[in-house]
């Protein structure tokens, strides 16, 4: 369960996110709408631990942030969370294979097994055939793609994503939301996706619009 309650952020002064809460339980997957520089960002920072609220409570399954340093923080990300942010942080030195491992690599898990789920993963991205290339040889859009294999084969507790379709055409874009839709929900696991896209909200179970008074259902 993802627990947010009460979270203020400013930023010199001024006041971004105030009196922020939600609350997601297993298998729940909400998008998060609402205008450039509303704080949907900043808001995403903080639950990926990235970032520290002013006030406020964030705790995934029963875990307090405010009782974990930046190590522990650290391991949370890795073990816990799924990222698929703007910023791809895709390694050029490593395959798409050892992209998509890596995740799998970090939390101790290694062999042939790991290779096998990332080249399911890049499979499911419809990148199957690409898994010995180079970070280098891709279009934007499979870049992206990569970082949704990336971000789910390691099977997190929550994925976290920003834009993820941003530059993808509508068939990727379809086959990618309904990816992230399905292993969330199948996984048990809690989604929270950013989108300026209703088409992209509509994947979710939920719209939740963040406005400078709060979000809203
Ligand atoms: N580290 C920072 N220092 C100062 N101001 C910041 C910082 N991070 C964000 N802000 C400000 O907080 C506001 C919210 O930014 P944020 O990136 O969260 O918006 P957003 O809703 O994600 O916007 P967009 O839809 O355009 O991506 C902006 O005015 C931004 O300038």
């Amino acid at each position: 369960m993802l627990e947010i309650s009460d979270l203020y952020r400013r930023f010199n002064g001024r006041s971004v996110l105030e009196a922020i809460s939600l609350r997601l339980e297993p298998s729940e997957y909400v998008a998060i709408t609402g205008e450039s520089g509303v704080g949907k960002s900043t808001l995403l920072n903080l639950i990926a631990g990235l970032d520290r609220p002013d006030r406020g409570r964030l705790a995934l399954d029963g875990e307090d942030y405010a009782t974990l340093g930046e190590d522990a923080l650290t391991r949370l990300r890795r073990d816990k969370l799924g990222f698929v942010f703007q910023a791809f942080h895709i390694l050029p030195h490593l395959t798409l294979r050892q992209n998509v491992t890596l995740p799998l690599w970090l939390k101790g898990q290694g062999g042939r097994r790991a290779e096998r789920q990332a080249e399911s993963l890049l499979d499911a991205v419809g990148l199957g055939d690409r898994a010995e290339s180079w970070p280098r040889e891709l279009s934007g859009g499979e870049m992206q793609r990569v970082a949704i294999a990336r971000a789910l084969v390691h099977q997190p507790r929550l994925v976290l994503a920003d834009e993820p379709t941003g530059n993808l055409d509508p068939t990727n874009a379809a086959r990618v939301l309904k990816l992230l839709g399905e292993r969330i929900r199948d996984s048990g696991a809690m989604g929270i996706l950013v989108t300026h896209s209703p088409e992209a909200a509509k994947s979710a179970d939920r719209v939740l619009q963040l406005t400078p008074e709060g979000l809203h259902g």
